[in-house]
């Protein structure tokens, strides 16, 4: 199996990288200032579970020549749009694209463009960065990757894919159920980017404040709603976990969106937060918080240069 992973960057950077550290057929797409930089020092992984030196095959949009066997896509969302384009050489009648992206936003668009038959399920639970040199740093030890198609079919793709992902040093594990657990996600994800970056602080720093808890708990109820409506409904279970570990006293849990936006970058407000209350809103659901927490990201976003 050939497997084409899109970016480079935290999380394709690690997942990739530990395929790659594996002996897994693997190939990066990365555009030309990444694909200096790696030239010049390798990919670095500087892990919990031990660092990695590696050199890894790469290839530009220009050098894809034929289709790959799975592509792990793992741009951001703002940049998938701009990606499209790049992978359709990669993409043969048989390929699955296995996005790790944050939102479900990016399985409307990719079906659009590629077909229901190319898109599977995907995402991933890791906490991950990119240092001032552009290595990968692994900031806590979860590292999970979860797929499957989104029928929920046991294929013979998705189980050679899931093959050639285990043994790899990081939990791997076929879902007979992605999309839900996508919608999961989401719901966890979307609560925990909305209060971080609206409270501008860990979970433990909103949760010290008084409160601060009651004001998480309204967010987890506001998402709750719309993805129960919009979506597939967390279970009771996933709500109250949900509450305990983003309330919990003395917690360093952050999202990636609010790691993005305390160093100054571009930040997925539209796909994770925007699409989830225009989803609500296509329901007669208001989310006074996520808006509130949406427009903050969206006027940052808008001060963001080029
Ligand atoms: N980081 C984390 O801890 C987690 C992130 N996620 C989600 O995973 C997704 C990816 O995030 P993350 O890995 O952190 O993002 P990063 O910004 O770290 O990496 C994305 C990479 O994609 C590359 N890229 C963008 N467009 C293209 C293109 N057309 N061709 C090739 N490469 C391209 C960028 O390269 P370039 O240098 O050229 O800009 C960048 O290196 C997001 O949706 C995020 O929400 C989910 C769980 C955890
Ligand atoms: C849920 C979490 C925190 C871990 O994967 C995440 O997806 C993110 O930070 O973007």
């Amino acid at each position: 199996m050939r497997l084409l992973v899109v970016g480079a960057g935290s999380t394709g950077g690690y997942f990739g990288g530990r395929l790659a550290e594996a002996g897994r057929d693997v190939t990066f797409l990365v555009r030309p200032r990444r694909a200096a930089q790696l030239r010049e020092t390798g990919l670095r992984i500087r892990s919990p579970h031990g660092d990695a030196d590696l050199v890894p095959q790469l290839a530009l949009a220009e050098d894809l020549r034929g289709p790959y066997d799975a592509i792990l896509l793992t741009v951001k969302g703002y940049a998938l749009q701009a990606s499209l384009d790049d992978i359709a050489p990669a993409v043969g009648p048989d390929t699955i694209i296995l996005p790790v992206l944050n939102g479900m936003r990016h399985i409307d668009l990719l079906t659009e463009r590629f077909g229901a038959q190319a898109v599977g399920g995907g995402l991933c639970r890791c906490s991950t960065t990119l240092g001032e040199n552009g290595e990968i740093i692994q900031l806590a030890k979860f590292q999970d990757l979860v797929y499957g198609e989104l029928s929920g079919e046991k294929t013979a793709r998705i189980e050679a894919l899931d093959a050639f992902l285990q043994g790899a040093g990081f939990e791997a594990r076929l879902s007979p159920d992605i999309a839900r657990e996508m919608w999961g996600k989401w719901f966890f994800l979307s609560s925990l980017a909305a209060a971080t970056c609206l409270m501008r602080g860990t979970i433990g720093e909103i949760a010290a404040v008084p409160g601060g808890a009651s004001v998480v708990e309204a967010i987890v109820d506001e998402a709750q709603t719309i993805i129960s409506a919009a979506g597939v409904a967390p279970s009771p279970k996933a709500v109250a976990t949900a509450k305990a570990q983003l309330t919990e006293a003395g917690s360093k849990l952050t999202s990636s969106m609010f790691r993005d936006l305390e160093a100054g970058l571009a930040v997925e407000a539209v796909e994770i937060l925007g699409d989830l209350v225009a989803r609500g809103e296509k329901h007669g659901i208001s989310a006074p918080l996520l808006t509130a927490a949406y427009v903050n990201l969206a006027v940052y976003a808008g001060r963001q240069p080029g």
